[in-house]
């Protein structure tokens, strides 16, 4: 259980929606620790995807956990009222299990899906260099992307170009019990 009850806003979406990116941006900008999913991924996950072989729920429910269990331990030590992640959190039953569990752990959670056409998607990976995911795994990510659809404290936002709204959606739910968008 988590002495102060943080708010917690996970970035969401397929590979090359900006999670990353936005994660680190907003972490330096707000001063607020920052979870890089893609490093709590185990060595068999990384070598699968970079043998272009899509992850299964198998393979995701452990990383799941371990995303929960960093999450747990730095809302204790840090003492922060924020803390962001990027996570794919690409289903439904995903975002649940996180919901549920960060929940029971004295956490409030935002889902951030960052929505970006295909196309754009696809030209941001193959301009990305020397990182496990390639371009070709983009099709087995939306065919397990199950997008938000009236799911409690989640927002879709078009993000390409409204990185400025992601930004505002964590800012004015910082420290606020809800807002409404
Ligand atoms: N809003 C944006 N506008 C333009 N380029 C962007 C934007 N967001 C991200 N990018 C660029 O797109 C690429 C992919 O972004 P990023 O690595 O953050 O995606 P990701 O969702 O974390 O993907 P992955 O999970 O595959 O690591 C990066 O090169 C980044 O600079
Ligand atoms: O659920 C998944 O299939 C994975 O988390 C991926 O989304 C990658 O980690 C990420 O996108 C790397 O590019």
């Amino acid at each position: 259980m988590v002495k102060v009850q943080a708010k917690v806003f996970i970035l969401m979406g397929p590979c090359g929606c900006g999670k990353s990116f936005l994660g680190k941006l907003f972490s330096q900008e707000l001063k607020v620790p920052f979870i890089e999913g893609d490093e709590l991924h185990s060595e068999s996950n990384i070598n699968k995807m970079k043998s272009k072989i899509p992850l299964e729920d198998s393979d995701r429910y452990p990383w799941l956990q371990a995303i929960m269990d960093k999450v747990t331990k730095l809302a204790n030590e840090k003492n922060s009222p924020c803390i962001l992640i990027s996570c794919s959190a690409l289903k439904l039953s995903y975002r649940n299990f996180l919901r549920k569990n960060l929940i029971e752990h004295n956490l409030i959670v935002w889902f951030i899906y960052l929505k970006v056409d295909k196309q754009i998607l696809k030209e941001r990976m193959q301009k990305r260099d020397n990182h496990f995911m390639v371009v070709d795994m983009l099709e087995s990510q939306f065919k397990d992307l199950e997008e938000p659809n009236n799911e409690e404290n989640t927002v879709t936002i078009e993000a390409d170009n409204n990185t400025d709204l992601v930004k505002k959606v964590i800012v004015e739910n910082m420290r606020v019990p809800s807002a409404i968008y």
